[in-house]
């Protein structure tokens, strides 16, 4: 005969204690800590198509870039390139079904998940609904004010004593809004130290791996060395994805630089000025423009030629560059 076993109540992470139970001696903190997460259990394919036919919707939305994880052990990295470990707090964008969001509660992050589809969102909140580790924000990524919700929680973790300095970000973002997290997040080094993403494998090479003097270093490139670090881990196969996209993934880190660190400019503002016409949408304007143009020509919508040449001359280029 087939028996099922209940799990016992005290191992539930929200089980209170009762009045009949015998009284525990103290843990240490981080056993306590531990102890008081039970780790919930890999999603697989399975758990993942569950999910997304629970709550009677079916269908993922393609404007939304709805390609969910089915690959636990990808999700695993992801956490693991950006060293989440207790105690991290992780700003998540777009956590979905939750299987990435597991992982990192399961790490001992707190996470702040933002989540535009008020279907998923909800979604996520049910799953972990009785875990103080989560707080989902239904919003739009790129109209959120990260800095407002980050810093209370980064003030809380500092109360108690185990405020990691910075949060990091670990996200597998849809493909479309890529630029605009991008853009977002680089400039952020006081309150994030790495930015952990699964983009699209071509954005993600054209990112890392584009070096200086190449036909394909563009603005961007100079966007992102300015305020990062960045690094190409690994490709992620689209097979990996429900449902399965047109392309391939990879992992891309960034390492965010401190303003100390950034390249020195009077001011970046007028630095990317010179370079790029709209950090918006990285079109081109100046320096980029027209890269068969002499610089004291096509610069010259920002100050006159003579001064251009003697900038040239002051950092020993000729004035014809
Ligand atoms: C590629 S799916 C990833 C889902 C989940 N993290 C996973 O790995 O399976 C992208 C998620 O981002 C959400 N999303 C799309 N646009 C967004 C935006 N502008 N702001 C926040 N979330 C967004 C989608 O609804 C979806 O849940």
């Amino acid at each position: 005969m087939l028996s099922l076993t209940l799990p016992s109540p005290s191992l539930h992470p929200c089980a209170r204690p009762r009045l009949s139970d015998p009284p525990r001696p103290p843990l240490p903190v981080v056993v306590a800590a531990a102890a008081s997460r039970r780790k919930r259990s890999e999603d697989d394919y399975h758990t993942t198509i569950k999910s997304l036919n629970s709550k009677g919707r079916h269908t993922p939305r393609k404007s939304l870039g709805q390609h969910y994880m089915l690959n636990s052990s990808i999700n695993e990295e992801l956490s693991n390139v950006a060293g989440v470990e207790e105690g991290d707090v992780v700003m998540e964008i777009g956590p979905g079904t939750g299987s990435l969001t597991n992982v990192l509660i399961n790490a001992g992050a707190t996470v702040i998940a933002v989540e535009k589809d008020p279907h998923m969102a909800t979604l996520v909140r049910d799953r972990f609904g009785c875990t103080d580790q989560l707080v989902v924000l239904q919003e739009d990524f790129t109209k959120c004010h990260i800095h407002s919700h980050l810093n209370s929680l980064l003030e809380n973790k500092n109360s108690v004593g185990i405020k990691p300095r910075y949060a990091k970000v670990v996200s597998n973002i849809p493909f479309n809004i890529s630029t605009d997290v991008v853009r977002q997040l680089l400039p952020m080094g006081d309150i994030f130290s790495e930015v952990v993403l699964l983009l699209q494998d071509e954005t993600a090479s054209r990112l890392a791996d584009c070096s200086l003097r190449t036909s394909e270093y563009r603005p961007i490139n100079i966007f992102v060395n300015f305020y990062s670090d960045p690094e190409y881990k690994f490709k992620v196969e689209r097979t990996n994805f429900f449902p399965q996209p047109n392309v391939d993934a990879a992992v891309i880190r960034f390492k965010l630089k401190q303003v100390l660190d950034y390249p020195p400019v009077a001011s970046p503002k007028s630095f990317f000025s010179m370079v790029i016409l709209d950090l918006h949408s990285f079109h081109v304007n100046s320096a980029f423009n027209g890269k068969r143009k002499m610089l004291r020509r096509s610069l010259q919508h920002i100050c006159p030629s003579l001064e251009i040449e003697a900038a040239l001359k002051n950092v020993g280029l000729p004035v014809t560059v």
